[in-house]
């Protein structure tokens, strides 16, 4: 059982694994090298799978996680094979939020010779870990995230950086951070707001730190898409993610920059912006294959399109 009063005992100095230690938590059917937290598989054409891949430490967010997010979103928005991304949890929950062992002493122990000095590596801190889930919004493909058994803390963090989120029946999501005595500091105050309509239901999840189920999950937004397990939930991911890669990358990916635009600005600068974007990407064969296809009465999934 997982003892919140030993964590803070051994995150106080006493106990931090060693790299080596973590690499030998990873079976050879776990992480994908140079990951070790992480799962990269290809279950589709142009899709890419990224399993967090802890399970027997709940894929509890480590240092190397934190690091290997940002390896690895930034190698996805840059590779041409990968049109959309998949992302879930290996074992038998999605995330039980930052690892209180291995993290804590690296927030609650910051070196610097005085308050100034201290202050500003925290805050140096703390942007480099938004950043770990800042690169999920900033990868032009679409990334589908897939939750089952427990989302927590910093993996609502994570999910809310995610354009499509998906859960099984079991799942459960928890704003933890109040709970272990901070205001969440990497995305969850930030973007739940601007997923679930009510401002009501997203105080009282992160003021009250209390649990949301799936079925919840999905009559406030949350989800768009509940299934009754894992196996099914992962089939039906790939099956979406495998439906938007198949269409052209131009459009999606040009989609998703400016749906992510508009949420952050009004309607006027999201037109201009809009305007400027398609003023080029207009120019796209791909406008012209995908119209054909359309008049011949194909779908989009009938046309090749070139890599981007
Ligand atoms: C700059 C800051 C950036 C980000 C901040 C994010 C904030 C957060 O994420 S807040 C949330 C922190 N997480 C938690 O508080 C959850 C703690 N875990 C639990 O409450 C329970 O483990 C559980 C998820 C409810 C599951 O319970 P149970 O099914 O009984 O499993 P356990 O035996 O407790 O756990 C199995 C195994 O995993 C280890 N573990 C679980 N959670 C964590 C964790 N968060 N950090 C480190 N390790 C964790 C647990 O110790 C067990 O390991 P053993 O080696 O088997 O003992």
């Amino acid at each position: 059982m997982f003892s919140l009063r030993s964590a803070v005992r051994q995150y106080r100095g006493l106990w931090l694994p060693s790299a080596s230690v973590v690499r030998a938590m990873s079976s050879s059917t776990g992480p994908t090298a140079p990951f070790t937290t992480l799962a990269i598989s290809h279950p589709a054409k142009s899709v890419t799978h990224v399993e967090l891949h802890r399970p027997e430490k709940l894929n509890a967010m480590n240092s190397a996680f934190w690091s290997e997010m940002v390896e690895c979103f930034n190698d996805l928005a840059a590779d041409p094979d990968c049109r959309v991304v998949v992302v879930s949890g290996a074992g038998r929950l999605f995330t039980a939020g930052i690892d209180l062992m291995d993290m804590a002493s690296d927030v609650l122990q910051p070196q610097g010779d005085d308050t100034a000095r201290i202050s500003w590596s925290l805050r140096r801190k703390i942007a480099k870990y938004q950043e770990t889930f800042s690169v999920i919004e900033k990868c032009p493909k679409p990334v589908v995230v897939a939750v089952h058994g427990a989302c927590i803390g910093g993996g609502v963090d994570l999910i809310t950086a995610c354009d499509i989120r998906l859960c099984t029946q079991d799942a459960w999501f928890q704003v933890k951070e109040v709970d272990i005595g901070l205001a969440a500091d990497v995305g969850t105050l930030q973007r739940l707001p601007k997923v679930i309509g009510s401002r009501s239901l997203v105080n009282d999840l992160a003021l009250t730190a209390r649990r949301m189920y799936a079925d919840e999950a999905k009559s406030s937004g949350l989800v768009s898409r509940v299934f009754p397990d894992k196996e099914a939930m992962i089939t039906g991911a790939v099956e979406m993610a495998g439906e938007i890669a198949g269409r052209s990358p131009v459009a999606v990916q040009g989609t998703k920059i400016n749906l992510i635009y508009s949420r952050d600005h009004s309607v006027a600068e999201g037109l201009d912006y809009m305007a400027t974007w398609n003023m080029s990407m207009l120019q796209t064969d791909d406008v012209i294959k995908s119209a054909q296809a359309s008049m011949e009465k194909k779908g989009p999934k009938t046309v090749t399109f070139s890599k981007l």
